[in-house]
């Protein structure tokens, strides 16, 4: 994925955040601790490749807050990580957490790596060293990892034990989204897909579509995208067009989404390349982002709509599951020409709050249904989307500003409470 050379995530954040102080009334002094990450670490990792080499992978772990709870939030495997993207991640964490109000602050880890191109002892290895690495940080009162981009239910299993052995007892609370047989929460994986789409259908509702008559069009095929796939399928919404990084698919009259689904279950890789298109056609990801639909869906990374082509959107609304990808300047372009977006920190929230009760769960050594899971995430959900629609319509301001004047100022009272020590 092509990023523009300006962009920078964490600066992206702090002119949103800002912009929510102004309105807010702040002065900068009330607010000036929230621009800076609590504990920023680095560490290369060490790894005996298949073939006997030694590799060494760089990684990062990234607190930004922990005012209103330990901090909470993924980790990502990816070739494109940097500390800029870390650090405005693991921001996103303690405003997403404050927007839905569940008791966390705001963390994220990343470590430079293709994991498509790594064994799975490799990957084993990476993990086990680098949770070994950042084992002094983390702890289920101090900071709860979590998968992102990359990562899955596997990688923190292998966290879990790394740092149980490491503690000589069994820790399963030090990590959320973690296989069902090791503590993880009925529903997690596919929490953030479902908060996906319960805020997609309030954000229809609100605009008086019906889910049978809209379409919507979804780039990245990973974990999200794929469960926000599925279940707008099941709601009746036509999906006209799917991509992963091999490519997109696109149909005006909606895809066989179960059929894709199977395809990508099958094939080791997930990719999408290589499936029988029949009546759809291979696009690219760019004009995927461009396509005449209702709803626009980015499932993928950062900076994918931008000043380059924000002009050239025709989605009427875009909920971003992606974190951050909408720059401030595409949101501005966007904002001007009337389309609606719901902000990531409110609508990929539902995996976080799944993770909340996953720790909740391990801490207390209880088991809730997954009907109780659901249930509980969406009451959540369309709490936090109604406060935010509200302040965005009492202010007179985007869903965006509404979400973060939610959020900072949650924040900014956590901190301002607790004080400066000494
Ligand atoms: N996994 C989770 O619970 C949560 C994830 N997110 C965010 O959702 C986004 C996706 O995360 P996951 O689905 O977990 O990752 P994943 O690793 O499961 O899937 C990523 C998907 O994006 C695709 N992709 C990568 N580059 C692309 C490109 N240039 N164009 C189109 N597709 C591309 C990949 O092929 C893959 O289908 C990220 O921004 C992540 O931070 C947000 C909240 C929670
Ligand atoms: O489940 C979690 O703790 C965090 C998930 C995540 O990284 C995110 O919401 O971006």
């Amino acid at each position: 994925m092509k990023m523009s050379p300006k962009y920078n995530p964490y600066e992206n954040m702090l002119s949103v955040v800002s912009n929510a102080a102004d309105i807010l009334g702040y002065v900068p002094s009330d607010y000036e601790a929230i621009k800076y990450p609590e504990r920023e670490l680095k560490v290369a990792v060490p790894v005996r490749m298949d073939d006997g080499s030694v590799r060494v992978f760089e990684g990062f772990r990234v607190q930004h807050s922990t005012s209103r709870g330990p901090a909470k939030g993924g980790i990502r495997y990816h070739q494109n990580v940097d500390l800029d993207e870390v650090k405005a991640l693991a921001a996103w964490m303690t405003f997403k957490c404050a927007v839905v109000n569940i008791p966390y602050g705001g963390g994220k880890g990343g470590i430079i790596c293709d994991p498509t191109k790594l064994s799975e002892s490799e990957l084993r290895s990476l993990t086990r060293r680098f949770t070994a690495m950042i084992a002094p940080i983390i702890g289920p009162d101090q900071d709860i990892p979590a998968p992102d981009v990359g990562t899955n239910a596997n990688v923190m299993g292998w966290i879990m034990d790394t740092y149980s052995m490491l503690k000589g007892h069994c820790v399963p609370g030090v990590v959320t989204g973690k296989p069902i047989a090791l503590g993880g929460a009925l529903g997690r994986n596919e929490a953030t897909g479902r908060g996906v789409m319960i805020t997609t259908l309030n954000i229809l509702k609100a605009h008086a579509f019906s889910p049978e008559n809209s379409t919507v069009a979804i780039q990245g095929m990973g974990n999200v995208g794929s469960v926000s796939a599925k279940l707008l399928y099941e709601q009746g919404l036509k999906v006209a067009a799917v991509s992963d990084v091999s490519g997109a698919l696109y149909d005006p009259d909606g895809l066989d989404i179960p059929s894709i689904l199977e395809y990508l279950s099958q094939k080791r890789g997930n990719l999408l390349e290589g499936y029988d298109a029949g009546n759809a056609k291979w696009i690219t990801n760019a004009e995927l982002l461009e396509l005449p639909v209702d709803v626009l869906i980015p499932a993928a990374l950062e900076n994918q709509i931008n000043a380059s082509n924000a002009d050239k959107i025709q989605a009427k609304i875009i909920v971003e599951a992606a974190n951050g990808p909408t720059t401030i300047d595409a949101d501005k372009i966007l904002d001007k020409r009337g389309i609606v977006i719901v902000p990531d920190i409110l609508s990929n929230a539902g995996g976080v709050v799944v993770s909340y009760f996953e720790w909740v769960q391990n801490i207390q050594s209880i088991s809730w249904s997954e009907e109780h899971v659901n249930e509980q995430l969406k009451d959540i959900m369309d709490q936090a989307f109604q406060s935010v629609w509200d302040i965005a319509k009492d202010k007179d301001v985007s869903l965006r500003t509404g979400a973060y004047l939610i959020a900072v100022k949650r924040v900014v009272d956590a901190k301002n409470m607790r004080g400066i020590w000494p």
